[in-house]
């Protein structure tokens, strides 16, 4: 029997336990050695490794974040610590891993096969979007859900109140979430870090909007954008004249129940990286793109910045 491990990496998001789950019963479908990797990095350094059966990951399809935990770990990136994590694999007969992350922690991974010959498997999962060569990452349809219902819900209390709300998503620099959230929830302006903007160019409009009949507004803004959201809430009161509110939607975007398409995808991109790790692709990255599913070196994945679906970004422009 094979041994095969599996962490989480970076950013936790909704999606990891549906992926926990499906990897221990494939696996053991598969005649091979299941093992939980706890806290990332940080547990393969710490020896925080486990042999996981079907009780593990029972009643946990329905739980955003990740039952092993995630980390990023500063320690990872010395190789007297990968060393260790390498003694620690050894010790147990692991040679393979599936890693659930990000760039940066795919990037880590390739450096520790090459000093190590540890077989990987990467998952793109980030709410963020933002992983090059890959159209989905786990992770972002729960994002944005979320997000809806919060906009929702602020736009009940935007319209009784007559103000104007600026909405706030994380992102870093990727404005991929408040830009998707805005084309779906009907908002009336959207700043994100990919495409320059000049809040005067909105004034004319605006007030002419109110004049018309226009009772609230609201502005979705990613975290990347050159100013702060509350300079959006002032420029609102002093240009519009309209009172307004700043929303930051913090860290409730990276919780909550998966919806069904991040627990599908967790099922997909499980059974792909198994699979390919099974049928000789040593270090390679899953990654799920208008042809469906294929397999990309780090190289691609981690050497260029991800754009913004130009398709996406051109809606921007139109009314
Ligand atoms: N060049 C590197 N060498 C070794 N480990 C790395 C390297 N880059 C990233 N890592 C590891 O991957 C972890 C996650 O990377 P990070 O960029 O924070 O998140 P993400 O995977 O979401 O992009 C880091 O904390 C570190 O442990
Ligand atoms: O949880 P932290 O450390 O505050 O980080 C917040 C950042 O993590 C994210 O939620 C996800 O980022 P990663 O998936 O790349 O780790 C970003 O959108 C956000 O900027």
């Amino acid at each position: 029997m094979q041994n095969i491990a599996i962490l989480c990496s970076g950013g936790d998001v909704s999606g990891m336990n549906p992926a926990l789950k499906h990897f221990v019963e494939y696996t053991l479908q598969k005649n091979l050695t299941p093992y939980f990797v706890y806290d990332g990095y940080e547990g393969l350094i710490d020896n925080k490794i486990e042999q996981a059966s079907y009780c593990d990951v029972s009643g946990i399809i329905n739980r955003g974040g990740t039952k092993i935990g995630s980390a990023r770990s500063q320690r990872f990136m010395q190789k007297k610590y990968r060393d260790i994590a390498k003694q620690n694999l050894d010790t147990l007969g692991i040679e393979m891993l599936v890693v659930l992350g990000g760039d940066g922690s795919f990037r880590g991974l390739d450096i520790f096969y090459k000093e190590t010959g540890i077989k990987f498997c990467g998952i793109p999962a980030t709410i963020d979007n933002d992983i090059n060569a890959t159209d989905y990452s786990l992770g972002v349809d729960t994002a944005l859900n979320i997000i809806k219902t919060s906009i929702d819900a602020i736009r009940d209390t935007a319209s009784s109140f007559k103000r104007a709300f600026v909405i706030e998503t994380m992102g870093r620099d990727c404005g991929y979430l408040a830009l998707v959230s805005h084309l779906t929830s009907g908002s009336e302006l959207c700043l994100i870090p990919e495409k320059e903007y000049d809040l005067k160019s909105f004034e004319d409009d605006f007030k002419k909007q109110i004049k018309n009949g226009r009772k609230y507004f609201i502005a979705i803004v990613s975290e990347g954008i050159k100013q702060d959201s509350s300079e959006i809430a002032q420029w609102f009161e002093n240009k519009i004249g309209m009172e307004s509110r700043v929303s930051i939607l913090g860290h409730i975007q990276r919780g909550g129940n998966p919806t069904i398409y991040d627990r599908l995808m967790a099922y997909k991109f499980i059974t792909h990286a198994v699979d390919g790790l099974l049928a000789g692709r040593d270090e390679s990255v899953i990654c799920y793109t208008k042809s469906g599913f294929e397999f990309n070196s780090i190289e691609e994945v981690t050497s260029k910045t991800k754009e913004l679906d130009a398709e996406l970004l051109s809606y921007l422009d139109k009314p």
